[in-house]
């Protein structure tokens, strides 16, 4: 990817949405007015950013794994391709996926590393990864993953006291030894083509699948739709800070009071968008064993809020295996038999006409 330095800034006249900055480090001291900061922004958008970290060096480690894994002839990458069964470990190419129900297709390749894979390496949980991927796995890619789940943990710790849990509640649906989804993801994005419109969807819009995202963007792309609002607004990048958002199983688990919000991914604005767009996601995802409903018999607060909802609004009926599976196999354009495909792909977004 391009030298920092060259890129141009994010421009001043798009549609911006601002959101709440959380400070890590007051996190971690447990600093009431910072934890209350982040519940607003995980209960309000369910998007926030995060300052202080201490992930950046690790982040520009993995980009560089993803551009050496980007450069790699096709037919290469084409040996690690996630496949049509639902599963989302491996590389994905550009045009896989279905961005909307029409069947447009997406832009962006990806490559996807579980997490059990990279704890596990040199073993192997799930299955086998581009020679780039296996070369970082010890120096790179391990690092990361154990500071994103640090990080992760850390806000769902937080969130879980929050939400009146038993201590540790939300942790025990995320143990760490259970094979689950959770994943991190490089994200190239070619500029756009001749005759593709600037609205063109890299990634359609959609909630993430799993309980917290935390994500790392050099260039303008990324775009919220504000609840009670019809209109797509960029999440302005700024150096040093993750965007961390809440997905649908936090959504499920807590009876709609963390807010899983619908997302997409265009161009960069303006200037931007000529130069390729690379971001890097660390999904946290419950184990795969885990059924996907609200925990009304752990928390009160819970409790009051799906009492108010229709009946089973959240009661899936499925592990986080099968809901996964469901939702990563119904974006793949091979599996696209209609309109029918990409609804069956969503999850708990409130607003299917904007999907
Ligand atoms: O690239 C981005 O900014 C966001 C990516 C994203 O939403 C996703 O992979 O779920
Ligand atoms: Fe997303």
């Amino acid at each position: 990817m391009p030298g920092l330095l060259s890129l141009p800034p994010f421009p001043e006249d798009v549609p911006t949405h601002p959101l709440l900055v959380i400070d890590y480090q007051l996190i971690k001291k447990r600093d009431q007015a910072e934890m209350d900061k982040l519940w607003k922004a995980a209960t309000e958008l369910g998007f926030w950013y995060l300052k202080n970290h201490g992930v950046d060096q690790d982040v520009n480690e993995m980009f560089e794994m993803g551009a050496e894994t980007m450069r790699l002839p096709l037919d290469e990458k084409m040996k690690y391709e996630q496949g049509d069964a639902g599963i989302s470990f491996g590389y994905k190419a550009a045009g896989a996926n279905a961005t909307d129900e029409t069947g447009a297709l997406d832009t962006v390749e990806f490559i996807n590393v579980s997490k059990d894979d990279a704890l596990a390496w040199p073993g192997k949980v799930h299955r086998e990864y581009p020679s780039t991927v296996n070369a970082r796995m010890e120096s790179t890619i391990k690092p990361f993953v154990e500071k994103s789940l640090a990080v992760n943990n850390t806000l769902l710790a937080v969130l879980n006291d929050k939400l009146g849990l038993p201590e540790g509640a939300l942790a025990r649906l995320h143990p760490r030894e259970e094979p689950s989804g959770s994943e991190s993801r490089c994200i190239k994005n070619p500029p756009p083509q001749n005759g593709m419109s600037e609205e063109q969807a890299a990634i359609g819009a959609h909630t993430d699948f799993g309980s917290l995202s935390f994500l790392h963007n050099r260039l303008g792309g990324l775009q919220v739709m504000v609840p009670g609002t019809e209109q797509w607004q960029y999440i302005r990048p700024i150096p040093g800070h993750a965007i961390c958002n809440v997905g649908d199983a936090l959504t499920i688990f807590s009876g709609g009071i963390l807010r899983s919000n619908l997302h997409r991914v265009v161009p960069p604005p303006k200037e931007q968008g000529k130069f390729e767009r690379w971001s890097l996601v660390f999904f946290t995802r419950p184990g795969y064993s885990m059924v996907l409903r609200p925990l009304s018999d752990e928390s009160s607060i819970i409790a009051e809020a799906v009492a108010k909802l229709p009946e089973d609004k959240y009661n899936t009926g499925s592990t986080s295996l099968d809901w996964f599976t469901r939702r990563i196999k119904n974006q793949r354009i091979k599996n696209r038999t209609g309109p029918e495909t990409w609804k069956a792909s969503r999850g708990t977004e409130h607003r299917p006409s904007a999907a």
